[in-house]
Formats: C-alpha cells, structure tokens, sequence
C-alpha cells in the first residue's frame, strides 16, 4: 500500500487516492510505488526465480531468528540451495545479531556484514528500524533493499528473509514493512508464541493479512519460552477456530539448540516447497 495511505484504513486505495489528491507529493509516492511493485515482479518473472519467503512474526521476540535458523536448516537437509537475508538488523552496528545466530546454525563463520545482500542495514540502538537508522545517521533505501534481495535470491533457490519486530513495524518514516513486502509482492510466514497473549496479536496480524491482501505462506506456533501444554494446545484450537488457520507446524520449546533441523520444520519446509 503506498505510502500516507493509512494502512488500517478500511478504504484502502480509496484513501491513497484522497490522501493524493490533498497530498500532491504523495501522488508521486503513490505512482512511485505502483512502478516499484511493478517492476519487481516482472523481474523476478523474467528470471524464473523460485521462492521467498518473509519471516514475520507477532511481535519482536517471538523467534523468528530461531524459525529462520531452523526452516534454513531444513531446506538444506532436503537439498534446496538456501539463504537468509535480514534487511534492517538494529542493536549492533558492527553485524547483524540474527544472521550470526543463522549463520551459526548452519555452521558458517562467513558472517554477513553491514551493507551485503544478506545484511544491508545494520544499526546501533536495538530500536525499530525507521528510528534505528535516524539514530545512525542513515537514512534506508527500499530499492537499495529491493535490488540486495534481487541479486541474492539470483543465487539461491530458496530466500528467506526476516523482518524486525512484526508486521506494521516502520521500516523508514513513512512506510510499514507490511506495505513493502505487499509492494514486494512477497508471502509472509507468521512466527506466533505458543503462550499467553498469543491469541489476540497472532488474531489480529492474520486478520491484517487477509484484509490487506498480502500473500500468506502460513503460521508456525513457537514456544518461545516454556508453557503450559494445555494453554499452548487451546492457543492452537482458539486461533484455529477464529481464522480457519492451522499452523504448518508447532515448535516446543528446545533447551539445547544445535544444528541438525527440527522433525516439524522439516515437515514444514516440505509443505512449502511442494505448495511452491
Ligand atoms: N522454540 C524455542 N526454544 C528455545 N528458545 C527459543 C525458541 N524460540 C525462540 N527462542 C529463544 O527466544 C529468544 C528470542 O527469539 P528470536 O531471537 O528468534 O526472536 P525474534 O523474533 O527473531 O526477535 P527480533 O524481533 O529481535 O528479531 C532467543 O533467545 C531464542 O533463542
Ligand atoms: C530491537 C528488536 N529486537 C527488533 N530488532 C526491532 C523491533 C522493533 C519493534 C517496534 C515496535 O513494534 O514497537
Ligand atoms: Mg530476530
């Protein structure tokens, strides 16, 4: 959705268009954006490129890092050549936190560094992105983002990229991530908590999805830290039943981590690459 348009607007692109018509520069970024989106999927046509995935989640902590880790492990357990890419990584300045973990996990000292494909952003201040590159100095450019993403799913077979925080989190002052992977044209992969609390963000983030017309890859439930079976269990049933949504798998709480993939996320993995 282009910018200045509210995104929880129920008029949707009626709302762009009276925001640029009152706006004229926002008629620009409306045109802007449109040409954007446009381009981006017919380059990724032309080139016959396969599959990529964002990795968002209810909120910052839920684990998508640990999901992202996992799935990337999976994919290459079945052969896929994978890889991970976080656009805006915020609280180091020096690597993103994130990609070392999946790095890690995949058992490469090749860490990423600020300003390549995988890790093109990375700032100081652990705060949300648009603030994090103020803070910086910097300022983020979506087609600086838009063309890492490009030139490294050129090399993979699989793209996994992650977000910050969860969907309506800004990426620059005036856009959300959610906007831009729409623009994208990306599916996203809801990372939710298995705990309390779980219920209304997971509810509300897939309802944002649906209304929003954004591409869905699907849900993973993950025990981020360790609950109550019998909550994590109606969590499942309640969210299920208020969205029709049944999570492509649920992850338990793991107190070792090392890198050999999860059994459910390797189902997982299978499932998105034979819906692919
Ligand atoms: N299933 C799990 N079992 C054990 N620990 C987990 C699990 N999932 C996540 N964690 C731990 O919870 C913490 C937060 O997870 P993670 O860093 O993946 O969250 P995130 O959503 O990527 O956060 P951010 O928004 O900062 O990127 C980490 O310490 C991670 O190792
Ligand atoms: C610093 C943190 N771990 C993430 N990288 C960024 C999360 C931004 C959240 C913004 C918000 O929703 O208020
Ligand atoms: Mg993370």
């Amino acid at each position: 959705m282009p910018i200045l348009a509210n995104p929880l607007c129920c008029q949707g692109w009626k709302c762009c268009i009276v925001s640029a018509l009152h706006f004229p520069h926002s008629l620009a970024n409306l045109a802007k954006s449109i040409i954007r989106g446009f381009r981006f999927k017919e380059q990724t046509k032309e080139k016959g490129i396969g599959m990529i995935i964002f990795v968002s989640g209810t909120d910052t902590d839920c684990g998508k890092t640990f999901v992202a880790s996992h799935l990337c492990l999976a994919f290459k357990r079945l052969g896929v050549k994978v890889g991970y890419q976080k656009w805006v990584s915020t609280g180091n300045k020096d690597f993103s936190d994130d990609a070392r973990m999946v790095y890690r996990l995949l058992g490469r000292e090749d860490f990423p560094l600020p300003g390549s494909l995988e890790t093109p952003y990375c700032f100081s201040i652990p705060a949300s992105p648009h603030l994090a590159a103020e803070k910086d100095q910097a300022i983020i450019e979506l087609d600086t983002l838009k063309k890492a993403t490009l030139d490294l799913k050129k090399q993979l077979e699989v793209l996994i990229i992650e977000g910050a925080g969860g969907l309506l989190v800004p990426i620059t002052r005036d856009v959300l991530l959610a906007q831009f992977v729409k623009e994208m044209d990306i599916p996203v992969l809801l990372v939710a908590r298995a705990g309390v609390g779980t219920i209304n963000h997971t509810l509300l983030s897939l309802n944002y999805i649906k209304q929003e017309g954004l591409k869905f890859k699907g849900l993973i439930m993950n025990e981020q830290e360790p609950t109550d079976p019998k909550i994590f269990m109606d969590n499942l049933k309640i969210i299920e039943q208020f969205s029709g949504i049944s999570p492509l798998c649920k992850i338990h709480f793991s107190s070792s981590i090392d890198n050999s993939p999860l059994d459910e996320v390797i189902v997982a993995a299978r499932k998105l690459l034979n819906e692919s």
